[in-house]
């Protein structure tokens, strides 16, 4: 198996929220910034200035750049942040832009807006990006943040097209036998009811490696 290093970072709590409230509003305008890409009708000369101005600042930006991904990383007081994170990450413009909430009975859900970069089937939420959604937030419900979780096997129901818009994605635990976690979950748009799923999910035999770093 390839190495999976979970990294204690000895940063504090404030440090961390203060480098994330730094970047989030960076995140919000390059996700701003992939939907005009997405959609702009600009003359040539428009199209060419932001390319120079794209591929400076990106310079700018990658000068301090260290490692190529971001990892998972905690620091002593349990707080935890994984800002590459595909499905998820506070840093990550790609990610679709979820803020998950967890219930007082460990049922989860998300309340999102899904925008022009995230289209497959016209006007439409692309398939995949629902799966992403899905196995997202039903691996967090199965960890309930508190045990390392992998989807084993998730299994789809695509029961009607999903509008691009405004949709809710909910979850909850379903039933444990040892290992396994079995999650069941859905999606709902502005038509109503577009997906349901279940997965289960499981905890490796294995402990996730933790190292400590000096930073
Ligand atoms: C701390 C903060 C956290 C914070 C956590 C935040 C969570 C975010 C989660 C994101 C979710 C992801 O994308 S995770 C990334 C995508 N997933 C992966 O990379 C997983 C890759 N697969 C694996 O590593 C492995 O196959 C595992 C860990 C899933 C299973 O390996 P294993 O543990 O050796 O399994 P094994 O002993 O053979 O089987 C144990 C039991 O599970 C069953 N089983 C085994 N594999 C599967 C399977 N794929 N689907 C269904 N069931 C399975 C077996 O039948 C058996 O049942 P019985 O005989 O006992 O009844």
């Amino acid at each position: 198996m390839g190495e999976m290093v979970f990294r204690q970072v000895d940063l504090s709590t404030e440090e961390v929220d203060a480098l994330e409230a730094r970047y989030v509003p960076l995140t919000e305008a390059v996700r701003e910034l992939v939907a005009a890409t997405i959609l702009s009708n600009a003359d040539d000369d428009v199209v060419a200035e932001a390319l120079a101005a794209v591929r400076e600042v990106t310079a700018k930006l990658s000068a301090s750049v260290e490692t190529d991904h971001s990892g998972v990383n905690y620091n002593g007081a349990g707080r935890s942040w994984n800002w590459g994170n595909a499905g998820s990450g506070e840093r990550n413009a790609i990610a679709p832009p979820i803020d998950l909430k967890t219930n007082p009975d460990g049922s989860t859900y998300a309340d999102l807006v899904l925008g022009a970069a995230y289209e497959g089937p016209p006007g439409h939420v692309h398939g995949g990006v629902s799966a992403l959604l899905l196995d997202h937030l039903m691996g967090v419900t199965a960890s309930q943040m508190s045990r390392p979780t992998f989807t084993g096997t998730l299994t789809l129901r695509y029961r009607n097209p999903l509008p691009l818009g405004p949709i809710r994605v909910e979850g909850r635990v379903a039933r444990e036998e040892g290992r396994k976690v079995f999650v069941e979950a859905s999606i709902t748009g502005s038509d109503g009811i577009a997906l349901e799923a279940d997965g289960v999910f499981i905890t490796p035999t294995w402990s996730p490696s933790l190292e400590a770093t000096q930073n």
